[in-house]
């Protein structure tokens, strides 16, 4: 059976695209079928995964999302980019924006993902959807059509901070929209063990959560090699799989693997 991991924080570059990659091809390289949806129209997900101008892509998930706004048909295979690292790709680009400010005037806006993933989850195992920094309607879109919301949130103090906020958003909508809505886990990310102040952080998200939500035991740790991959176009695993950011994220993958 399909589950949809909804990857948010509405705080910005808390590696919620590195995570989704790393983990959707993670998971792929675990022989499961996997997609990764873009919701984010800075079309990061895309540009890490070397398709470096969104903006001239002529079908994306905002051209499905208007289908099915206008009640019309319309074919997945159009859109689906097939990625040579095992993951299919439905990529965003700038014109989401434009059908984000549209879905104010949609009836049951909050819920036009959810038809797409209803229809695309047969043919997976796990879809990951990654999130714009912001907790707008794309977002809340985003919320209603998972099962589950991993939480990346970088080792620093006001990232931490910011996830009261998450928290009670994510509790909103499972109560108003998607009543099966769990929190996957906090995931801490970009960790500088060099400092006693990342070490501090990530205790104190310990203390602070871990008796009501799950946090990973596994911690992406602060890397160059990570920071690369965006430009590269793949993987950890493929540009730099003996490094600590590779062997991280492969933990990620047996935690999720294992629920
Ligand atoms: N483990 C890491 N160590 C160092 N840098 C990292 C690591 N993971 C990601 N980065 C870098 O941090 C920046 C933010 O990462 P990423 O784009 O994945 O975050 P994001 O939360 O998706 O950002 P946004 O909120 O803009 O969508 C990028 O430049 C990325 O290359």
């Amino acid at each position: 059976m399909c589950k949809v991991i909804t990857v948010s924080n509405q705080k910005g570059g808390t590696a919620k695209t590195t995570s989704c990659v790393n983990l959707g091809i993670g998971l792929a390289s675990a022989g499961k079928k996997v997609l990764l949806i873009d919701t984010d129209p800075q079309g990061s997900l895309s540009i890490s995964l070397g398709y470096p101008e969104p903006d001239e892509m002529e079908n994306t998930l905002a051209t499905l999302m208007m289908n099915i706004v206008n009640d019309e048909e319309f074919c997945l295979e159009d859109v689906l980019i097939h990625h040579e690292e095992g993951v299919d790709i439905l990529p965003s680009n700038i014109e989401l924006s434009a059908i984000e400010v549209s879905l104010v005037n949609v009836m049951s806006r909050e819920l036009i993902l959810r038809q797409l993933v209803e229809r695309v989850r047969v043919a997976y195992d796990f879809i990951i959807i990654d999130c714009m920094p912001s907790l707008g309607m794309m977002t809340i879109n985003a919320l209603a059509c998972a099962d589950a919301v991993l939480i990346p949130v970088q080792a620093a103090y006001l990232p931490v901070k910011g996830l009261q906020q998450l928290i009670k958003t994510i509790s909103r909508v499972k109560r108003q929209l998607n009543p099966k809505l769990k929190i996957e886990g906090i995931l801490l990310t970009m960790v500088d063990y060099r400092t006693n102040y990342a070490k501090d952080i990530c205790s104190m998200v310990y203390e602070a959560y871990s008796s009501s939500i799950k946090v990973f035991k596994t911690e992406i740790p602060m890397s160059v090699r990570a920071a690369e991959i965006s430009a590269e176009g793949s993987s950890i695993y493929k540009y730099d799989p003996k490094g600590k950011a590779a062997y991280a994220y492969g933990e990620l993958t047996k935690e999720v693997l294992n629920g």
